[in-house]
């Protein structure tokens, strides 16, 4: 019943050919769009029954980026019609303005991240976020000179791809390995990730490291600007949960040869880390900036009637 799309999403998104949370989450809006619109369900029960199969697929890939599931959260509540057709059209729908909201709050966070920036600034990132980028993008449509100390990020060195879309925007970057963070924080102005999670408390669930630079940015004394639109707000944490940390291949961290070489030891590869509310500065969303602690507030406010998970449902 899972259309090709969907089946091909899911597997990019899992082995990270798809990547990045508010990627993943217009990645998804889109396969649940295809699903739509391939679908030759007889009637409108099989027709949902099918929506929340290819929701479920999809919800499966990865386990920490919340926005997954808000996008599958988004398009499945949306449904609405009597018949397969219409049905069909508010999927549709759905999956369009979700992707032009992720795109408006995206603006929206740049301009507000960009005031926290001053002209000359330099920034460290880690990873590659694209709320991230989106403040130095607008901090640069200002007219202001931009520089940055870019983290290698190990394992997977999602740094270059930061460096890649630095360099088209002219930003001049200094590269170096996750292990000179600490260094190298004396000559930057703000520390500037992104995240795949925010819990209710105020804690950021981003990239492996994010929490060691931001422990060493509070002890230097540099600010932590966290870049993360309404989408990562984590809806189940209001509750109590916690957010489930994705362990990936440990080939991503030891090729065969070595592991053998080294008489094959355990690996633990952790793709994301907690950094909690304290070690941070700012949480910039399109609704404004936040002191982590307060994050909660916006959090009831959209998700304060609790989650479900529609795709369960039969
Ligand atoms: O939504 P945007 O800001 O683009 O990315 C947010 C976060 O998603 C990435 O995770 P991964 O590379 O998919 O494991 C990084 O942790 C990055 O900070």
């Amino acid at each position: 019943m899972v259309n090709e799309d969907v089946r091909s999403t899911a597997e990019d998104i899992a082995e990270m050919e798809i990547r990045g949370a508010a990627t993943i989450a217009r990645a998804a809006a889109d396969a649940l769009e295809s699903q739509a619109r391939a679908s030759d369900a007889s009637d409108p029960a099989a027709f949902r029954a099918e929506m929340r199969e290819a929701a479920r697929h999809l919800r499966d890939t990865r386990p920490t980026a919340v926005s997954l599931p808000n996008s599958l959260r988004y398009v499945l509540r949306n449904l609405d019609g009597e018949t397969v057709a219409t049905l069909r059209a508010s999927a549709v729908d759905a999956a369009e303005s979700f992707r032009d909201q992720l795109d408006r709050a995206q603006d929206d966070l740049g301009e507000i991240g960009a005031n926290r920036l001053r002209d000359g600034d330099v920034v460290m990132t880690h990873c590659h976020s694209t709320d991230a980028l989106a403040c130095v993008k607008a901090a640069i449509d200002d007219g202001k000179h931009i520089e940055a100390v870019v983290k290698e990020t190990r394992p997977r060195k999602q740094g270059h791809i930061t460096a890649e879309q630095l360099r088209d925007w002219d930003v001049p970057v200094t590269m170096i390995v996750d292990n000179a963070g600490r260094r190298y924080l004396d000559e930057v102005d703000h520390v500037l990730v992104g995240a795949d999670s925010i819990a209710a408390d105020g804690s950021v669930i981003n990239k492996v490291g994010t929490s060691m630079l931001a422990v060493s940015a509070r002890e230097r004394g540099v600010p932590v600007m966290v870049a993360a639109q309404t989408l990562k707000l984590h809806p189940d944490t209001l509750t109590g949960h916690t957010v489930e940390i994705e362990m990936r291949d440990e080939t991503e961290v030891l090729s065969d040869d070595d592991r053998e070489r080294l008489g094959s030891p355990d690996v633990e590869n952790p793709a994301f880390d907690v950094t909690p509310p304290r070690y941070v500065d700012a949480i910039v969303t399109e609704r404004g900036q936040f002191p982590p602690e307060s994050i909660v507030t916006l959090m009831r406010e959209l998700y304060g009637d609790g989650t479900t998970e529609p795709w369960t449902e039969d």
